[in-house]
């Protein structure tokens, strides 16, 4: 028996940052996903719990006996309850993790792989498995990896546990319902509190709900795009982690030093986002009404461009993207977290092949990464058996 969830990653169109700070953002699904299957032990005498990360080739291994000496406070699991990893359990987890002697060019990992056992402990509690984690998205890049991971993860231990519905007789893929999406949601947030340390919530929601949603403390609204919406996503290969962004050096400790200044530019980018989802919202019945939304859409990027610039999460690399799309008339964005990772460049309806291959020429030989991401469809999906 095997159990095989897919998440997708995402796309912010805006208020990133500003989001975790209690303004609306709105993002949306792409169809890139991260991959959880798990299987269960054969031989008799496989005790153990294994975690096989294929992009990263890096693979774990626990006796089940080692988990539950380090976890003894934890008691039975209760899936139907998404807890949060108590600062003791952390420490549990932390000992377990440096057990596996992770390399230091890997140790943003570590992270990932807390998460992972505050997820499978929680919800399926002390059982051997096997799990294999592979994803088609960059890993912290500002795709959402972080999120896919623990909803792919959360998806496939839930469809284990009697907490959800899931029909075991159906081929493929699979959506859940509504009720257990939300459970799924909440799980797949307190794993990635885990990895981000304080995050809004929206990237677990759009990759478990998929198409687009509008954000805000926690609230999300789905909105249903009523105009076409291509985006070229530059990935500029600069590493970063969501963490010390969003925390540490950077929109945290600025947002104390300048309380007001930035409840101001929190604002602006509320406003942003709010204007940005009414014109997506909005019927376009032709291509002039289409091509105006379009230009009103790249004006609202560039404006949350500056801000982002403003909070301190641009970059040179990032910098360099703005500038070569802008030589075409092509506004562009940082996407997620910043500080490297990926910039998004609006495509609009009627701009010629040629152009686009141009910009992508140029883009990539500044040795960045280009893609077009196809924005919607569905969010988590399962399949049991893993025959797709
Ligand atoms: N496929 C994966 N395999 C292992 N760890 C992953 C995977 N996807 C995400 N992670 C975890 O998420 C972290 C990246 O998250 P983050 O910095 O938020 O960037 P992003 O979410 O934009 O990709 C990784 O360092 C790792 O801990
Ligand atoms: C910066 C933030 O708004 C998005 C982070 O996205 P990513 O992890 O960079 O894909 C943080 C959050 O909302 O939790
Ligand atoms: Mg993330």
């Amino acid at each position: 028996m095997e159990v095989k969830a897919r998440a997708p990653g995402k796309i912010i169109l805006s208020g990133e940052h500003a989001v975790v700070h209690g303004s609306t953002a709105v993002a949306a699904s792409i169809d890139l996903y991260t991959y959880a299957t798990i299987s269960f032990p054969t031989a008799e005498n496989d005790d153990s719990l294994k975690l096989q990360l294929k992009d990263v080739a890096l693979e774990f291994s626990w006796p089940i006996g080692r988990i539950k000496e380090a976890l003894s406070n934890l008691g039975a699991p209760s899936s139907s309850t998404p807890t949060s990893c108590s600062i003791e359990s952390v420490k549990s987890i932390s000992a377990l993790v440096d057990e596996q002697n992770i390399p230091e060019a890997k140790i943003a990992l570590a992270s990932g792989v807390s998460a992972f056992l505050w997820l499978y402990t929680s919800i399926r509690g002390f059982k051997p498995a096997t799990v294999v984690v592979t994803s088609d998205l960059p890993l912290g890049s500002g795709l959402g990896s972080s999120a896919s991971f623990c909803v792919a993860l959360s998806a496939a231990l839930l469809a284990l546990s009697d907490s959800v519905n899931v029909d075991a007789q159906h081929q493929g893929w699979s959506m859940f319902g509504e009720p257990d999406l939300e459970l799924l949601n909440n799980w797949a947030f307190e794993g990635e509190k885990i990895i981000h340390g304080k995050p809004s919530g929206i990237d677990n929601t759009v990759s478990t709900y998929g198409n687009m949603i509008k954000f805000r403390s926690g609230n999300l609204t789905r909105i249903t795009s009523k105009m076409p919406l291509k985006m070229l996503v530059t990935n500029t290969k600069v590493g970063r982690n969501t963490k010390a962004l969003v925390a540490g050096v950077s929109v945290s400790e600025r947002t104390l030093r300048h309380p007001n200044a930035m409840s101001f530019v929190f604002n602006a980018v509320d406003s942003i986002s709010n204007d940005l989802a009414n014109i997506i919202l909005s019927p376009a019945p032709d291509d002039v009404s289409i091509t105006e939304k379009e230009e009103k859409l790249e004006e609202l990027m560039e404006m949350n461009q500056g801000l982002l610039q403003c909070m301190g999460v641009s970059h040179a690399s990032i910098e360099t993207v703005l500038r070569t799309t802008l030589k075409y008339k092509l506004a562009s964005k940082l996407t997620g977290a910043g500080g490297g990772g990926c910039v998004l460049t609006l495509l609009p309806t009627l701009l010629s092949g040629t152009v686009v291959d141009k910009v992508i020429a140029e883009l990539e030989s500044c040795g960045f990464q280009c893609l077009i991401a196809r924005i919607g469809g569905n969010g988590v999906e399962i399949c049991i058996g893993g025959s797709s």
